[in-house]
């Protein structure tokens, strides 16, 4: 049975004020029709609330970055899952590359992570990727597939649990380079042979923009897509959406 369709907007540190934020989100009421997709805006931290406060009576969904991989009280300068589920977040971006390498963040930190954000009622993202170099050099299929695995908590133990994979090759995110419908074919083939993952969503990231999109909806296995720079564009935002929608990918 063919999944809902998703659209991850990730806004990483692209806008910076809350008059700009409002202004996006009027937009995006406005322009963006939704029918068979499900869209999610992960803002930064500090935006979250006011955004879902004014996405409340709209399907617009939102997810934060990142999340504490403690639940305890004394976690300073970390938001825990539970505030974020107290100010309306449903889903959570996890092990973005850019996190796992400022932060150093390993898999297994990662995996607890994705534990907490279920224990809330939180869905998670869980990003994985190459760089060109592993690409290259290396087996990088397994690679991935270890690295998903290492990524989530316990395989057998979230069988059926909402979750998305999305995979993110590191040498094209942000620098307009796309792999082949065949390289996303092959990898998130490879990752839906992981056992246990057979109620997830596996969505693409990298470089997705309102003139790829009809190629990437090639890919047939993929259930969405995951759009840093291209989605604080609500012009951009919308075609997208619409190329989703109207194709059956
Ligand atoms: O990192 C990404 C989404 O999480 C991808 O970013 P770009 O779409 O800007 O390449």
């Amino acid at each position: 049975m063919q999944k809902r369709k998703i659209l991850i907007a990730n806004w990483k540190t692209y806008i910076k004020n809350f008059s700009e934020i409002d202004e996006k989100i009027d937009e995006i009421k406005d322009q963006v029709f939704l029918k068979d997709l499900d869209i999610v805006i992960c803002p930064s931290y500090i935006h979250l609330q006011s955004i879902a406060n004014k996405l409340k009576d709209f399907e617009v969904f939102v997810g934060s970055q990142n999340l504490c991989s403690s639940e305890s009280n004394a976690n300073t300068g970390e938001v825990l899952a539970s505030m974020l589920t107290d100010v309306g977040c449903q889903y959570c971006i996890l092990g973005h590359s850019e996190v796992r390498e400022r932060n150093n963040e390993s898999s297994n930190i990662i995996a607890s992570k994705v534990q907490i954000a279920l224990k809330n009622s939180i869905i998670p993202i869980v990003c994985v990727g190459e760089t060109l170099e592993l690409r290259e050099k290396s087996d990088y299929i397994k690679f991935l597939i270890n690295q998903t695995i290492e990524s989530l908590p316990q395989v057998s133990g979230i069988e059926d649990k909402d979750i998305i994979i999305a995979y993110e090759p590191i040498w094209s995110i942000g620098t307009g380079k796309v792999p082949s419908i065949e390289q996303i074919e092959e990898v998130i083939s490879a990752l839906k042979s992981i056992p246990g993952l057979s109620a997830a969503k596996f969505v693409y990231g990298g470089s997705v923009n309102e003139k790829n999109i009809d190629e990437i909806c090639k890919v047939k296995s993929l259930d969405g897509v995951l759009v840093g720079g291209a989605s604080t564009d609500v012009a951009k935002l919308k075609i997208i959406s619409q190329v989703l929608q109207d194709d059956n990918i």
